[in-house]
């Protein structure tokens, strides 16, 4: 699937810039993306996209130092602003691609109030599906963050075509602060979308035994509302020859170590099935309640020779036994590594008890703040004239 990316805020621009890292060292490159930002700042510390496809916005009302967490602000100045925006995209070029995927943090206040308003411009101008990868705060970054998380999503579900979650909190470690999880998380998103996107396109490794074209994922993702992806990756699958890096191997961190899946003297199909269980009964970007989810698809990647036709029709049919839905496809792309990566896409999911307690702590907070704002007007009202109306 040929993607454009646009990251917007910063989150967005730094998670934006490492699909972009990512797939320049890739044989063929299916991705491009810009990047958008209120702060100045954020834009320079991007290194892969380049300095022409960086766009600073706002600058008149809040002077490149960002919207401070407002997201209203960050609504207004990108619909102000919004022909720029489409000018810049335009110009990096739209005529090849399959699908726009928006990028950003849903808690702060540019990427969390711009993606919704961009995505309904983009929705209108394009005929290709316009996605979203929305981060999730934890609820320790303070409610203001929760709150603007919940009002982002609720608007942004009914302007993209679908919005793919990551949940901060849930993959964060015990103790460990969001910010200094952020390299690591990014990391875990780009590895799991990298291979989702790359679905359908034809690499170094040939053709696939069942191929994925970016149909099938489109198609997926049809029923709107909101996905979640899981991943897992084999152990290596050649211990003994020479490490191939390529396209698997450069997202296997150092010290991981697939736990249960025995590659040799196993069968093909067994093995597909063991990974594509652990993909999906894993940690999901998005922990949800995978039983409720409308749709699946299921991804292999990995060496022509461990992919296998009677797996992956297996791996489907036990998806499909585990969802609410019956569509559920998949097949498999061969790539150059010495790892087999399965991904299950779970779209369209009704039941996330995080995206319930996320609203309800939007709807406190809400209340709270009209509450303190009618114990501040009170307090000045009592009969004393003002200078001037
Ligand atoms: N996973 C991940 N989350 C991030 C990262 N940077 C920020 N966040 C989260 O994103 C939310 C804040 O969004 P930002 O992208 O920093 O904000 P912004 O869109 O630039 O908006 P302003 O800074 O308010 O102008 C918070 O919930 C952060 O925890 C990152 O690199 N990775």
């Amino acid at each position: 699937m040929r993607v454009f990316f646009i990251g917007f805020g910063q989150a967005g621009g730094k998670i934006v810039d490492m699909f972009i890292e990512q797939d320049k060292k890739m044989p063929t490159q299916s991705f491009r993306g810009i990047a958008v930002n209120t702060a100045r700042t954020d834009l320079m510390g991007i290194k892969n996209i380049e300095l022409k496809d960086r766009l600073l916005i706002g600058q008149t009302v809040v002077k490149g130092h960002g919207v401070g967490t407002d997201n209203v602000t960050g609504a207004r100045v990108t619909a102000d602003e919004i022909d720029s925006i489409i000018n810049a995209i335009d110009s990096r070029g739209t005529h090849d691609i399959d699908a726009f995927v928006i990028v950003s943090g849903l808690g702060g206040g540019t990427g969390s109030g711009g993606t919704p308003v961009l995505a309904r411009h983009l929705k209108r101008i394009y005929r290709e599906p316009v996605y979203a990868i929305g981060i999730l705060p934890a609820p320790e970054e303070g409610r203001l963050y929760s709150y603007n998380a919940a009002r982002s999503l609720s608007t942004l579900v009914n302007e993209a075509d679908n919005t793919f979650l990551f949940d901060n909190s849930a993959w964060k470690n015990e103790g460990e602060s969001v910010k200094d999880a952020y390299n690591r998380l990014n990391d875990e998103i780009v590895r799991r979308f990298g291979v989702l996107f790359r679905a359908g396109e034809v690499g170094a490794g040939g053709v696939g035994e069942m191929v994925v074209d970016s149909s099938e994922i489109i198609n997926t993702l049809r029923g709107g509302g909101i996905s979640s992806v899981g991943y897992a990756i084999s152990e290596r699958i050649n211990p003994r020859t020479k490490q191939k890096q390529g396209f698997l191997g450069s997202f296997m961190k150092k010290k991981e170590k697939a736990e249960d899946v025995l590659l040799t003297g196993e069968d093909k199909s067994a093995k597909i099935i063991a990974l594509v269980r652990r993909a999906m009964l894993g940690r999901l970007t998005l922990p949800c309640d995978y039983s409720s989810a409308e749709r699946a698809l299921v991804l292999l990647a990995g060496p022509p020779q461990e992919m296998d036709r009677k797996g992956v029709e297996k791996s489907k049919s036990w998806v499909e036994e585990n969802i609410a839905g019956v569509e559920v496809r998949g097949g498999d792309y061969p790539v150059s590594s010495d790892y087999i990566a399965a991904v299950v896409l779970l779209a369209t999911i009704e039941n996330a008890p995080r995206i319930t307690d996320l609203l309800e702590i939007a709807k406190a907070t809400k209340e709270d703040v009209i509450r303190a704002k009618d114990k501040r007007s009170s307090m000045f009202d009592e009969g004393i004239e003002p200078l001037f109306e």
